[in-house]
């Protein structure tokens, strides 16, 4: 499996020795990424200037293997670079490391791994020092980030697999018959009431991905637009909530985007909303995204500071940059400008919580409400007022309840007799 070095820079016509940093990896970590027991990068040149070297590749394999690198790479300089223990060469990238889950799994395995490094330490001290950095680069970019090229991620066969997709259109429409609105992006309201992208579920050993995604478009926006593998964009392992990594969390996401006419918006709007299998249950309705700002600062800011469906808002703004859709700094506004609202709106519900639980007061639908929500109210609103007698008055409702539920029950009691 080969990743892509990519992110590192490139100084060209200087290749002399390619030196190979071998890194050990639990089978733990490479196996909840889908990745094989060893994983390496293609030559990544414009490393070690100042000792002459001028090329450098990142070999991630399983630690229980390391000690017999492939054959391949035997007549090369192996370094190996132990992360997690050398604490000096990368004292400072630990704790991500940790993050990462990369760890020996015994202490006999690392001892013999810091054995093979002490054996390179005279001849590397300095090529480390350049490539400690470089090596933490490519996992965060390349491996911690999940990502993958499509092929890479059908080789997992125990993930599963979702596909969404962002249909887009130009449009020569202005709102206000003055602001251009130059593109249109459809989304969805979904039934959780989250935006995200249509797709769903595939199960690649019963269709291709793009089969089973235009089967998705056809239940969710009523008409199946053919999506191809030109269409990809990326894959990705789904990072569950807590940040980690475990076996029941892999989910690979791949993301496409497909321009079509804004004739074919119009219709697969109509459809969504008539004839597609799933409106008003899984799909709540289509969007589209204001990608312009008003004057007062309303537009894609105050869209992007609703709630998303999992990495549907960094796939929308990557796309946006990607594709010119949107400058770079009319998304940086919009982006700041989000922030502020999602700060204001969280001050408003706020508010709106207060005055519910105030208009509630005194009211017979109390009743109904359990015990413990009862008391939060009555907390918040003695708080609200400032009272400093809470205890008492907590003790005081309390024995209302009681005297409320004793009655309650004496009433039944009559009435069935
Ligand atoms: O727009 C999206 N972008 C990225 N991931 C998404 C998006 N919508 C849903 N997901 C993720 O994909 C998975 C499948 O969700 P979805 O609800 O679309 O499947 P389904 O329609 O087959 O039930 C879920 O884990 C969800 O978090």
């Amino acid at each position: 499996m080969m990743l892509d070095g990519k992110n590192f820079s490139r100084t060209p016509g200087r290749a002399n020795t390619c030196w190979t940093f071998l890194v050990p990896a639990s089978r733990r970590f490479l196996r909840t990424r889908g990745l094989p027991v060893h994983t390496e990068t293609n030559t990544l040149p414009g490393f070690g200037q100042s000792s002459g070297q001028t090329s450098c590749r990142v070999v991630v394999q399983d630690s229980l293997t390391l000690l017999q690198p492939p054959s391949h790479l035997q007549d090369e300089v192996h370094i190996l670079t132990d992360l997690v223990h050398q604490r000096v060469e990368v004292g400072l990238h630990r704790q991500s490391l940790k993050e990462h889950g990369l760890r020996h799994r015994r202490r006999e395995e690392s001892e013999r791994s810091l054995g093979l490094l002490a054996q390179h330490r005279k001849k590397g001290e300095t090529i480390k020092k350049e490539a400690s950095s470089l090596v933490l680069q490519f996992i965060q970019n390349t491996m911690a980030s999940g990502q993958m090229s499509r092929d890479e991620a059908l080789e997992c066969t125990s993930c599963r697999h979702a596909c969404h997709v962002m249909l887009y259109s130009e449009t020569a429409s202005q709102l206000f018959g003055r602001i251009p609105i130059r593109y249109i992006v459809l989304m969805q309201m979904r039934f959780d009431g989250l935006l995200g992208f249509p797709g769903g579920f595939v199960d690649p050993s019963e269709e291709t991905l793009e089969e089973g995604l235009t089967r998705e478009l056809l239940e969710e926006l009523g008409v199946a637009v053919p999506i191809s593998t030109e269409d990809h964009v990326e894959s990705c392992f789904s990072l569950p909530c807590s940040g980690k990594y475990s076996s029941s969390s892999r989910l690979i996401l791949h993301f496409y985007v497909k321009k079509i006419e804004e004739d074919q918006i119009r219709e697969i709007e109509k459809a969504a909303a008539s004839t597609a299998a799933d409106h008003g249950l899984e799909v709540l309705g289509m969007v589209r995204v204001p990608l312009y700002t008003t004057k007062s600062g309303g537009g894609l800011s105050s869209f992007l500071s609703h709630s998303f469906i999992g990495v549907a808002r960094s796939q929308l703004i990557n796309s946006l940059l990607r594709l010119h859709l949107v400058s770079p700094g009319a998304l940086r506004e919009a982006l700041r400008g989000s922030q502020r609202k999602h700060a204001e709106s969280a001050q408003n519900l706020q508010e709106v919580l207060v005055s519910v639980c105030q208009h509630q007061r005194g009211t017979s639908a109390e009743i109904f409400l359990s015990p413990a929500s009862q008391e939060h109210i009555r907390y918040n609103r003695q708080e609200t007022r400032g009272d400093g007698r809470l205890e008492k008055k907590k003790q005081t409702s309390l024995q209302g309840n009681v005297a409320l539920s004793f009655s309650f029950a004496i009433t039944c009691i009559l009435l069935l007799w």
